[in-house]
């Protein structure tokens, strides 16, 4: 019988865009070995275009770039002539669309545990006549699910404490936010979260800090009224559904990420932050140091993260009937073909997809 740690999943690798830096980092994570021993990987996209990348890569003089000849791959060759590297355009758009609906599909009939993408550009999915907001929309659809959320991962290399951030909004534009925020949306993101949590890492009775949304939550209504009128009601209620889950806040924005930093770089002080009780928090808690963090919308998230962990964070896709990880930054088509691009945090998330899926299939929840 397979053992939990005898388990390699299937995990499908996809391009992403491949005038971008999707196959450099692909190619330079899976120059590492030890990912063989956690999963088996199929690579989806251009078998010329990656064969291309690897003979350039190799012929600046790069020696740790894997052979794509070394893996099995799923051949995709839409638009090849038309794909110039460092240059996005609506071809590298479309071809890096049907990589990825390819590996969704493959993946719904069984072929793969779980994918992992490399980046696209949203503007050049719109310009190959593709209305999606981003990679993590497709999924979803493509599951066929209408529940799920962007999830950041980043595991500190100083202190291996690991941040984890869930997004509450995406990608809409900022003025939206405010009416985005609804009850019923936070309540889905906050139970998708708890769920993942307790049943993708294991944590059984997490503490989650969320928060605010005005500067200084909203100071009882002077400089915002989100918080009063919306958001300390419903977390009110969102208390007494969990009571065994430590709820914080709401966390006044700016202080909200002071321990997670101290945490990431190893300088922890448990005792001087206390979420101030006007923004609706009635919990002892003496420190801001959680399992995860609600960010109610991108940037307010995002900043943070990749100010700490741009090398290390993975952005995964929560709510799906299957793993998907992917790098947590985007195409660079200005470092494109310069074989500088740092595949770190395209490894972590091939390494996270293997955690994630060998966890799923033995978890109990
Ligand atoms: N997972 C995905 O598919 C993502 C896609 N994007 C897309 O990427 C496009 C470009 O977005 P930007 O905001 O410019 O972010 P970006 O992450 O592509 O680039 C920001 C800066 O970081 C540098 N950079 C990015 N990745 C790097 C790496 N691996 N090694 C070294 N330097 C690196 C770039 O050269 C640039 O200076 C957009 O169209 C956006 O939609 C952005 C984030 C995630
Ligand atoms: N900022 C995160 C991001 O752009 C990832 O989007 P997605 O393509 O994974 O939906």
């Amino acid at each position: 019988m397979i053992s939990f740690s005898s388990f390699r999943p299937a995990l499908a690798v996809t391009m992403g865009d491949p005038a971008s830096i999707g196959p450099e980092v692909v190619l330079k994570a899976l120059a590492d070995p030890s990912l063989g021993e956690k999963c088996t990987i199929t690579l989806v996209g251009s078998r010329r275009l990656f064969q291309e990348a690897y003979g350039h890569l190799r012929g600046l003089g790069l020696e740790a770039i894997a052979n794509p000849e070394d893996f099995p791959m799923i051949d995709l060759p839409i638009a090849e002539t038309q794909i110039q590297r460092g240059v996005g355009s609506a071809a590298s758009g479309e071809a890096s669309f049907i990589y990825l609906k390819e590996a969704i599909a493959q993946t719904l009939t069984g072929h793969f545990q779980g994918i992992v993408t490399a980046p696209i550009a949203k503007s050049l999915w719109q310009a190959a006549g593709y209305d999606y907001p981003g990679q993590t929309e497709v999924l979803a659809q493509g599951a066929g699910v209408d529940r799920y959320g962007m999830l950041f991962v980043a595991r500190s290399p100083y202190t291996q404490w690991q941040l984890i951030t869930l997004l509450a909004t995406t990608h809409i534009p900022l003025r939206q936010v405010p009416d985005t925020l609804t009850p019923e949306l936070l309540s889905d993101k906050l139970d998708l979260l708890i769920h993942c949590l307790q049943k993708d890492f294991g944590i059984h009775a997490p503490k989650i800090v969320i928060s605010g949304l005005n500067p200084h939550s909203g100071e009882q209504g002077k400089l915002g009224t989100e918080e009063r009128d919306l958001l300390i009601p419903w977390l009110q209620k969102e208390r007494l559904k969990y009571p065994n889950i430590s709820l914080v806040g709401l966390v006044p924005p700016d202080t909200l990420w002071i321990h997670p930093a101290q945490a990431w770089y190893g300088h922890v002080d448990r005792t001087n932050i206390e979420p101030p009780p006007s923004a609706g928090n009635t919990r002892q808690e003496n420190t801001l140091l959680a399992d995860a963090y609600l960010a109610l919308y991108h940037d307010q998230g995002l900043i943070p993260v990749k100010l700490m962990a741009f090398e290390q964070a993975i952005n995964t896709t929560i709510g799906l009937p299957f793993i998907r990880t992917s790098p947590d930054h985007g195409t660079a088509f200005d470092i494109a073909g310069k074989g500088i691009a740092k595949a770190a945090s395209m490894k972590a998330a091939i390494e996270l997809a293997a955690e994630l899926a060998r966890f799923r299939k033995f978890s109990q929840i």
